[in-house]
C-alpha cells in the first residue's frame, strides 16, 4: 500500500461528516489512495474480507480492494490492495465467523489508516461500529457497488442464491459425515477417514466428503492419498478453498514446492495459514533452484527441534549420475566447478539420531513404506551388496502397498548409510589435537540419504559432507573439473593404509585412489610406518596429559616416519612435481575414472606424519618452546593437503598456528593464519558469518 505520511489525526477534507450521513452520499476511495494518519471525512472504503475474522480486543480481519476498470486476469491477483482492520466494539449476534464470512464485503465511512504500534505496518482502524455496513450477499447492485469486480483470490458468487440442482443429500450421508468430523475432532483420523470413506461410498462426488477426508488423510501423513482426495474435490468444485489449500498441502509435504505453489496462487493468500504456507513454499523454490540456504539459522531449527526433521528442499549441483568404471554407478561434475561451490543439499531417507543398531533404522524405513509406498522406488534402486542384484519396483499408486523386503533394506543400510552428527564440529579435531577440546565427543547416530548414497569413495576425496538435523550438505573441497568424478570419503585419510582397507574391505570393495595404489605398491615402507603409528598411538594419552618425557621417543618416530617416505619417493617416479595438477584418465565413454587429484602426487604427501608433527608441536608448546611448536604445525599444514573428511583439521590447525604466534606476539601472522582457517572453514560450511563466528567463539574458549 502506498501512503503519504502525514500530521497525527489529520483531516482530509473540512466535509461535514457524521455517522448519519448516508454512504450514497459519500464519495468513494480506495486503499490505494488513503494518506497515513488522516481520518478521511467524507469518503467511504468499499472493500471486502478475505479473512476469517479473530475475536480479541477488536475483532480483525483482513480486507481487500476492488478491482477497478478492465485489467487482464493475471494483474488481478498481484495488483490488489490489502490491509488489516481491528474493528472495535463490534458487538454481533450469532455466530461471529458466520456474520463477517470470507468476502463480506464492508462500506467504511471516514476510514482511517496509521502503523501499527507492535510491528509497524499500516492497517486501518475502524472505532466506531456504525461507521461499518456490511452489505448482504444477496444485493449485487446499488451505487457504491456500481462496476466493482473482485479478484479471483476469493471465490464467491453474489447476488440471490442458487437453486441447488444436485439431489438432496441423504440423512445417512449427514450422519456419517457428523461422526466423521467428531472424530477428526478427537483426533481419530483413521476412523474419520473410515467413516467419510462410508459416507463417500453412497455418494462418491460430495466435495466437502473428499475435502474432508484429505484433510484427515493429511494428519496421519498419507500426503498422496490427501492429495488424490483433494484433487477428486476440486474436480467437482474447482474454486473450493479448503480443497485447493489441502492439495497445496499435500504437494508442499511430497516436496513438489513448483506444483503446490501453481496451486496457492489459484487460492486467497489471506488467510494465516495460507500466507504461511505460501511464503515457506517460496523459500523451498529459492533453495530447490538456486542452492541458497541460511544455514545459521538451519543450525539454529534444528538446535530448537527434536528430533530434528527440517523443513528444507534438496538441491542437486552441477551433477550427473553415470557408471564410472569398476565401482557401479557414482557422480561425476557437469561443468568446472569452483571449490568450497555446494554440490548438494539432501534431505534423510530415514534417520536415527542416537546410537542404535541397524534394525532401529530399518523399523523406520518399514513405517515409511508402510505410509509412503512409492518411496519404496528410490529406496530399492540403493546398492545393496554384491550378493543381492538390483531390484526394481514402480510402486506410484498411493493404495499399493510396497514390498517389504527386510534383508534388502538391511544390506541398504549398511551399505549406503553415513554417520549423523549432533552438532557440526567433527570430533575428529578434538581426538587429534591435544589443544582442541571443543564440544567433546558427539552423540552420533545413522542416517540414509539417497542421492548422496550414489557417491563413491576416494581416500583423496574431494567433496566433503556435513549433517544439520536430518539435512545433509556436499561441498566440493578442490576445484572439479567438467566429467570429474565427485568423490566422499567412507573412512579417514588419517588412518593407516592397512586400517583404511580393512575398513573398506566390509564395505567388499577395495579402494584405487592415487594414495592406496602408491601405498599398495610400497610394502615395507608402508608396513613399516603402520607399526611406528601403532607405537605413536599407544604414547599418544600421555602425550595428551602433556608428558614431555615422551618427547625423545616421539621425535625418533617422527623422524622414521619421515624416511619410510622417502624411501617410497626414491623408488617411485619422480617426474611430478609440487603443486603439478593429475591427470584425468579418461575412458572411451568420456568420463574421467580417477579423483580430483590433490595439488601433490601421493608419496610426496606425508600423511602419517601428520599425528606424530601435532603432537610434536603440543609437548613443545607444553615446554614453551613456541617457536617449536609453531614450525611444527606449519609442517602438519604442510603434509595434509586440502582432503575432504579430514579437512576440518586444517582450520583447527591453522587457528592453532595463529594461537602459537600470539604467544610469540607475532599479530601480523595471527590475523593472517585466522584468514586461512577461515578460508578453510568456507570449503566446508560456505561463507555464512554466524557460523564462522560460532566457530571462533568456540575456540577461543578453549
Ligand atoms: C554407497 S554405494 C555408492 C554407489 C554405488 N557405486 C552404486 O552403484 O549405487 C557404495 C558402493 O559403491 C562401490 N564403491 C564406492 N566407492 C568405490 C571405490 N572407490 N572403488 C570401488 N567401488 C566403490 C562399492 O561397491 C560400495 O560398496
Amino acid at each position: 500500500m502506498l501512503l503519504s505520511q502525514q500530521d497525527p489525526r489529520q483531516t482530509s477534507t473540512n466535509c461535514p461528516d457524521s455517522s448519519k450521513t448516508p454512504f450514497n452520499s459519500l464519495e468513494r476511495i480506495s486503499l490505494f489512495e488513503l494518506r497515513l494518519n488522516t481520518i478521511h471525512l467524507g469518503r467511504v472504503l468499499v472493500c471486502r474480507t478475505i479473512s476469517k475474522p479473530i475475536q480479541s480486543a477488536a475483532v480483525h480481519v483482513e480486507i481487500e480492494d476492488p478491482i477497478i476498470g478492465e485489467r487482464s486476469s493475471a494483474a488481478q491477483e498481484t495488483d490488489v490492495t490489502t490491509a488489516r482492520l481491528p474493528l472495535y466494539n463490534f458487538n454481533v449476534s450469532g455466530v461471529l465467523g458466520d456474520v463477517l464470512d470470507i468476502g463480506t464485503r464492508l462500506f467504511i465511512r471516514k476510514p482511517y489508516c496509521e502503523f501499527d504500534a507492535e510491528d509497524g505496518l499500516p492497517m486501518l482502524r475502524c472505532y466506531s461500529p456504525d461507521d461499518v455496513v456490511l452489505v448482504p450477499n444477496e444485493q449485487v447492485d446499488g451505487p457504491l457497488l456500481t462496476g466493482l469486480r473482485w479478484s479471483n483470490a476469493v471465490s464467491i458468487t453474489y447476488g440471490p442464491p442458487v437453486k441447488q440442482q444436485s439431489r438432496p443429500r441423504s440423512g445417512k450421508i449427514d450422519d456419517l459425515q457428523r461422526r466423521g468430523n467428531e472424530q477428526f475432532i478427537r483426533k481419530e483420523y483413521a476412523s474419520a477417514i473410515d467413516s467419510y470413506t462410508q459416507a463417500l461410498e453412497l455418494e462418491p462426488d460430495d466435495v466437502a466428503l473428499l475435502s474432508n477426508r484429505a484433510h484427515a488423510h493429511l494428519q496421519l501423513q498419507q500426503f498422496r492419498k490427501a492429495l488424490q482426495d483433494a484433487e477428486a474435490a476440486l474436480k467437482l468444485d474447482g474454486a473450493n478453498p479448503k480443497a485447493r489449500f489441502r492439495q497445496a498441502k499435500a504437494l508442499y509435504a511430497m516436496r513438489s514446492y513448483e506444483e503446490a505453489w501453481n496451486s496457492l496462487k489459484m487460492l486467497s493468500k489471506a488467510t494465516v495459514e495460507t500466507q504461511e504456507l505460501s511464503r515457506r513454499t517460496r523459500q523451498r523454490l529459492e533453495e530447490q533452484k538456486n542452492g541458497r540456504y541460511n544455514v545459521m539459522s538451519i543450525l539454529h531449527e534444528a538446535r530448537s527441534t527434536w528430533p530434528p526433521y527440517l523443513d528444507h528442499s534438496d538441491y542437486v549441483g552441477p551433477m550427473r549420475v553415470t557408471e564410472i568404471p569398476g565401482k557401479g554407478r557414482g557422480m561425476v561434475a557437469t561443468k568446472e566447478i569452483a571449490e568450497g561451490s555446494l554440490l548438494m543439499c539432501s534431505k534423510a531417507f530415514a534417520v536415527v539420531f542416537e546410537e542404535k543398531s541397524v534394525h532401529d533404522i530399518v523399523i523406520k524405513i518399514v513405517d515409511k513404506l508402510k505410509k509412503e509406498p512409492w518411496v519404496a522406488t528410490e529406496l530399492y534402486d540403493l546398492y545393496a551388496g554384491p550378493n543381492m542384484p538390483p531390484m526394481s519396483t514402480n510402486c506410484t499408486n498411493a493404495t499399493e502397498a510396497a514390498e517389504i523386503d527386510i534383508a534388502r533394506i538391511t544390506n541398504i543400510v549398511i551399505e549406503n548409510s553415513f554417520t549423523v552428527d549432533k552438532e557440526l564440529w567433527t570430533p575428529l579435531s578434538s581426538q587429534l589435537l591435544p589443544h582442541a577440546n571443543r564440544r567433546g565427543v558427539l552423540d552420533v547416530g545413522t542416517g540414509l540419504w539417497i542421492l548422496p548414497s550414489l557417491i563413491n569413495h576416494s581416500c583423496l576425496a574431494n567433496a566433503s559432507f556435513f549433517n544439520i538435523g536430518d539435512f545433509m550438505f556436499i561441498r566440493a573441497v578442490r576445484d572439479l573439473n567438467e566429467g570429474e568424478e565427485v568423490c566422499v570419503a567412507y573412512v579417514g585419510v588419517l588412518d593407516t593404509y592397512e586400517g583404511r582397507t580393512k575398513k573398506l574391505e566390509k564395505r567388499n570393495f577395495e579402494c584405487h585412489c592415487p594414495l592406496c595404489d602408491f601405498e599398495r605398491a610400497q610394502p615395507e615402507a608402508t608396513c613399516r610406518r603402520a607399526k611406528l603409528l601403532d607405537e605413536f598411538t599407544r604414547m599418544r594419552p600421555e602425550i595428551q596429559m602433556g608428558n614431555v618425557g615422551k618427547m625423545p621417543r616421539l621425535k625418533v618416530i617422527m623422524d622414521e616416519i619421515r624416511k619410510t617416505y622417502s624411501t617410497a619417493s626414491a623408488t617411485i617416479s619422480t617426474s611430478s612435481r609440487r603443486g603439478k595438477k593429475g591427470k584425468k584418465k579418461v575412458t572411451a565413454g568420456g568420463v574421467a575414472t580417477t579423483t580430483s587429484p590433490p595439488a601433490m602426487e601421493p608419496h610426496q604427501l606425508p600423511i602419517g606424519l601428520f599425528r606424530t608433527l601435532s603432537a610434536y608441536s603440543h609437548l613443545n608448546a607444553c615446554l614453551g618452546q613456541f617457536n617449536q611448536a609453531v614450525q611444527a604445525l606449519h609442517e602438519a599444514f604442510e603434509v595434509l593437503p586440502r582432503i575432504a573428511g579430514v579437512n576440518f583439521v586444517r582450520v583447527d590447525i591453522a587457528m592453532q598456528i595463529g594461537k602459537m604466534y600470539g604467544m610469540l606476539n607475532r599479530f601480523d601472522e595471527v590475523g593472517r593464519w585466522k584468514k586461512v582457517a577461515r578460508k578453510e572453514f568456507q570449503m566446508l560450511y560456505g561463507e555464512d558469518q554466524g557460523l564462522w563466528k560460532e566457530y571462533v567463539d568456540d575456540f577461543d574458549v578453549c
